[in-house]
């Protein structure tokens, strides 16, 4: 990698604080970049690298300055492949340079070597597609996860872990009980707890989070309970880092859901919508307008 990274690349304070300060000055609100086949298709674009291009210059030009943190959905790239993928580095660049905390949902996880390599890609200063946080899968184990975490400190960079996701499919791996009886997804949020307590020194909120789906409020065997059957209990969403929330519009859940989901945690909250905010477009007043909305309702909610 490059040994001088570009200015708008270098970064000094954690991530943790940068978010904290970022949501504080633009409000609660991660707005996710997913251009759906569908979307471009009633934004009345093409399906082609072209009208990708256009969905993201939109959304840029109508968001950037507004939102606090936006979540692209690597997917949605990639699947254009390589002119695709540099759509997504100009719109990384773009919301970076418009004081946007970038989060790429790219969930990535591999044994330790090679996840040395996705830990250059997305957290080192010098990489082109370097981002202020990436989304990480702990399904090869957790601790194959340190080479990224450690990037992540040295770079004043962030993670997201999966832990209980919004998905319906998630409980029957992600509530498995480990022989000590812990369930699955409540050891990573204890790992990240851990890992935040040894590096946050000095800062009240670090820069490890986890992924928590809001479509989990209420649920049996969710979140909230009291811990049977590998659910998640409000203790175990105290990680002294941030909550990423997808879930929210689409998926069917609402903020007022939030409270019941995350009981003393709900401070850490940083709940994210894509499509829910990304139908209101092309028109950019509209997006901004829907982007209000939500970030007031959230606001409104999580104080
Ligand atoms: O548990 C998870 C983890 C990630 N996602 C991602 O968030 C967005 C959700 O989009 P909506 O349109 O707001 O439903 C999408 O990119 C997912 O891959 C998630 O939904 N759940």
């Amino acid at each position: 990698m490059s040994e001088t990274p570009p200015a708008a690349h270098r970064v000094t304070t954690p991530f943790g604080e940068r978010l904290r300060a970022a949501t504080a000055r633009r409000g609660p609100l991660c707005v996710g970049v997913d251009p759906h086949a569908g979307l471009l298709r009633e934004w009345g674009l093409g399906e082609d690298v072209a009208a990708l291009e256009r969905f993201c210059g939109t959304v840029t030009e109508a968001l950037a300055d507004q939102v606090a943190v936006v979540k692209p959905q690597s997917a949605f790239f990639e699947r254009f492949g390589s002119r695709g993928v540099a759509v997504l580095e100009r719109t990384v660049a773009d919301f970076r340079e418009a004081g946007a905390l970038v989060l790429l949902d790219v969930k990535r996880g591999d044994i330790g070597s090679t996840m040395g390599a996705y830990a250059e890609a997305y957290l080192d200063p010098g990489s082109p597609l370097f981002c202020d946080a990436v989304t990480l899968s702990p399904y090869l184990g957790y601790e194959a996860l340190r080479p990224a975490l450690d990037l992540a400190v040295a770079s004043g960079s962030g993670v997201f872990v999966l832990a209980r996701t919004s998905n319906p499919e998630s409980g029957a791996l992600q509530r498995a009980r480990r022989a000590d009886g812990r369930g699955v997804a409540a050891d990573v949020l204890a790992r990240l707890a851990g890992d935040n307590a040894a590096t946050a020194a000095g800062s009240p909120f670090g820069s490890f989070g986890a992924v928590v789906g809001a479509t989990l409020a209420g649920v049996p065997g969710g979140v909230g309970g009291d811990g049977a059957d590998g659910a998640l209990t409000h203790a175990d969403l105290d990680i002294g880092g941030p909550l990423l929330l997808p879930g929210l519009g689409a998926q069917g859940a609402r903020p007022e859901d939030l409270p019941a989901l995350l009981g003393p945690a709900l401070p850490a909250a940083l709940p994210s919508v894509s499509r829910d905010v990304l139908r209101h477009g092309p028109d950019r007043g509209a997006l901004r307008a829907a982007t209000d909305r939500w970030s007031g309702e959230l606001a409104a909610v999580i104080g």
